[in-house]
């Protein structure tokens, strides 16, 4: 196809990691449609997420703290499509706006930096996270732990790390390897950690009724990666979270089905439930199920979290 007359405009977050996966896209649509570097203007914009920065997320109160102000200029048309990282993107979605695309899943795992090892922490050692997962994860491991906020984006967390406002902290390995620091820190195994939904995966939004944009992004769509993050995202909806819950999924697929792992946890890591099905790509219904046999199990104080 030739490049289109006047640029298409892709919207995204201004931070290092958000810009690295929005030229990701830019290259991958290039390539697809045979476009030259005039075909798409990256168009930077600022999300109440990136503005507020010394509260955890979940004081903040409102959701599309990542999202909404991208939502604004995707409907107003200063951009025609919109790139996130899936893992920030909240479960429900306005109507007229469609996920059309992701991009191959990166690694999943999260990064432990400051240790060796979880087992390797000194005791009492102060963790950074302002994820309440990753926090929950910790202390089931090691509750002599003490969790401290960090937030930010990865060069601002490496920043306290440095500083000494922790002993150590832990990223997501596929902000790192796009950072181009892969060798950060050292993964933790998905048996130990398993990531936040949708961890690793980039996607790219437009406007529903824009059925040629939609068209145009769908063609680089990385169908194993979609069915399992959109897998794991009706894991969140049916729980009724969001990113701020400590809630832990991770699609696979096979070659033939997709195996789930889903988990939720209590804040101090005291309560936990977990499970794990096999579905067709596409089929929602039992993971609905596992939701609610996740929330049937749980003691009341940790189905509490999911009240809401
Ligand atoms: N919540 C922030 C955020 N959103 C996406 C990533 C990393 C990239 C990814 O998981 O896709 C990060 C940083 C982190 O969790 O370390």
């Amino acid at each position: 196809m030739p490049t289109p007359a006047s640029p298409f405009k892709l919207g995204t977050r201004g931070s290092p990691l958000a810009l690295v996966q929005a030229n990701m896209v830019r290259a991958a649509l290039m390539a697809a449609h045979g476009w030259d570097d005039g075909a798409i203007e990256i168009v930077t914009v600022k999300t109440t997420g990136d503005l507020v920065q010394d509260r955890a997320l979940s004081e903040l109160g409102g959701k599309a703290l990542w999202t909404k102000e991208l939502d604004r200029a995707l409907d107003d048309r200063s951009i025609d499509f919109a790139v996130h990282s899936m893992k920030d993107v909240e479960t429900v979605r306005p109507e007229a706006i469609a996920i059309a695309a992701m991009l191959p899943r990166a690694d999943v795992r999260d990064r432990l930096i400051g240790a060796d090892s979880i087992a390797a922490l000194p005791q009492g050692a102060r963790i950074g996270t302002s994820s309440p997962r990753r926090g929950a994860q910790l202390l089931r491991a090691r509750p002599d732990l003490e969790i401290v906020l960090f937030r930010g984006n990865v060069d601002t967390r490496l920043g306290k790390l440095a500083r000494g406002e922790a002993e150590a902290t832990l990223l997501a390995a596929a902000g790192l390897e796009r950072l181009e620091r892969p060798d950060i820190g050292t993964p933790i195994p998905i048996e130990t950690m398993l990531p936040a939904p949708s961890q690793g995966a980039v996607g790219i939004e437009c406007l529903a009724e824009r059925g040629d944009v939609h068209a145009l992004i769908a063609a680089i769509d990385h169908a194993p990666t979609s069915h399992c993050v959109r897998a794991e995202r009706a894991l969140l909806e049916r729980l009724g979270a969001d990113c701020r819950a400590p809630v832990a999924a991770l699609a696979i697929f096979d070659g033939e089905a997709i195996r789930l792992r889903a988990e939720i946890i209590a804040m101090d890591g005291s309560l936990s439930e977990s499970g794990e099905i096999r579905i067709a790509p596409g089929d929602h219904a039992p993971v609905t199920a596992l939701a609610e046999t996740l929330l049937d199990r749980a003691a009341p104080p940790l189905r509490a979290l999911f009240a809401g």
